[in-house]
């Protein structure tokens, strides 16, 4: 079971709900200052995605937290991040599968997805945890990511 205290994040929304995750996946980083973390080895990442909005759909969900994990979860668990060549790129340091990134395009995927949905509910954090010492917290700028 997850239970961790996550940093808080303000908006002006009614509703906010959060959903936690796990997702076992490998990676390396591209670059020479990532030392060893330039190899190739595996992460049970914590995932923590806040969405907050003011509407609630007609079943009374801000999103449905099944959904949430099915984006997410399921695109990422048990995959090496670096495959995801729709997401990343192991020559551009903004696409690197670096925590700020994996946060950011996480983010991004809860976004596209949420922009979908008629009661317009916003991703306001998301929170990466990828080692024991290490957690990167994303929030994307208001009205864009
Ligand atoms: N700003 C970032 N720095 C580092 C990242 C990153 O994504 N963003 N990633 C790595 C490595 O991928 C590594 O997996 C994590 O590094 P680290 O926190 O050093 O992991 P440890 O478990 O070895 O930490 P200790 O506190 O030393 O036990 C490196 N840097
Ligand atoms: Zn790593």
């Amino acid at each position: 079971m997850i239970q961790q205290i996550y940093p808080q994040v303000i908006h002006p929304f009614r509703y906010e709900l959060n959903k936690d995750m796990q997702i076992a996946a490998a990676h390396f980083i591209p670059h020479e200052a990532a030392g060893q973390c330039a190899n190739m080895h595996g992460h049970t990442y914590f995932v923590n995605i806040t969405v907050a909005g003011d509407e609630l759909d007609e079943s009374g969900f801000l999103i449905n937290f099944q959904q949430l994990k099915k984006i997410v979860h399921n695109r990422f668990d048990h995959t090496v991040m670096n495959d995801h060549t729709d997401l990343f790129s192991n020559t551009s340091a903004e696409h690197f599968p670096t925590t700020e990134v994996v946060a950011r395009k996480i983010a991004e995927i809860v976004q596209a997805h949420l922009d979908t949905l008629p009661n317009k509910p916003t991703c306001v954090q998301v929170f990466v945890r990828e080692s024991p010492t290490s957690y990167v917290v994303y929030r994307p700028k208001a009205g864009k990511q």
